[in-house]
């Protein structure tokens, strides 16, 4: 795949972030190239994807383009999706066409640098997506070369950790104000409606995970919303 077209391709669209961490009734290669398929069959146009043996499975199953990370811990640092070239060079392997890269400004493992980092991705033919938490973060790494930004950790860092429940549709419309780069909006975006608005705020896409490939969440969510007491009674 030309993966200089497909930013062009996903305008408008829906990617299915299909994720289950270890523990999670999902979590597995072979589940996770079936919620890819799904996603598919549903109309989605990109699959979001973390670890080198689900995105090797789930390309195997589809043609849509994979944006593809690994979380993982190190000491020392807070920063876990794609924090190191180690799983940089992993991706490269699995052949994903888009690396979610953390791009806050939190001390990366190794003492390694985005400014290394970015370029190494980029110089194999694949494109980057910064995942950030803060319009300064979009800015900072729209302005070291990343092929656009995605809203990802709002929320999740240590300075941005409220306890939000609700997508975070400001940071998205500022985002957009500023730069011409594609913006994706992701995290916490629970309906069809949200995602509609994100698009209508300028988003270039929308990402949606749990909302779709977490059954377990979604049920809780259901369960929570038949005891919630009625405000009538
Ligand atoms: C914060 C973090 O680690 N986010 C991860 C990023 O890959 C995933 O766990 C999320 O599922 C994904 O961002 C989609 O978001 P949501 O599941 O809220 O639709």
């Amino acid at each position: 795949m030309d993966n200089s077209k497909i930013l062009g391709k996903l305008k408008g669209k829906l990617i299915v972030s299909c994720q289950a961490l270890e523990g999670e009734p999902f979590h597995g290669a072979e589940m996770m190239a079936k919620m890819a398929l799904a996603a598919e069959q549903g109309g989605a146009e990109g699959i979001r994807s973390n670890g080198y043996e689900d995105i090797v499975a789930i390309r195997k199953v589809t043609k849509l383009p994979i944006i593809g990370l690994i979380k993982r811990r190190y000491e020392n640092s807070s920063v876990y999706i794609t924090p190191t070239k180690r799983e940089i060079d992993a991706l490269l392997k699995a052949g994903v066409n888009v690396i979610a890269l953390d791009c806050t400004k939190r001390k990366r493992p190794n003492g390694e640098k985005l400014q290394d980092l970015i370029p190494y991705i980029q110089n194999h033919n694949t494109l980057v997506l910064a995942d950030i938490s803060t319009i300064d973060e979009g800015l900072d790494a729209l302005d070291l070369g990343v092929d656009c930004v995605s809203t990802t950790l709002s929320g999740y860092t240590e300075y941005t950790n409220t306890g939000r429940t609700k997508p975070d549709f400001k940071l998205v419309e500022e985002l957009t104000k500023q730069t011409r780069c594609p913006v994706f909006a992701e995290g916490r975006i629970n309906t069809p409606q949200e995602a509609k608005q994100m698009l209508e705020k300028g988003a270039h896409a929308v990402i949606v995970g749990t909302a779709i490939t977490r059954p377990q969440l979604i049920t809780k969510a259901f369960v929570e919303g038949i005891n919630e007491k009625s405000l009538k009674a």
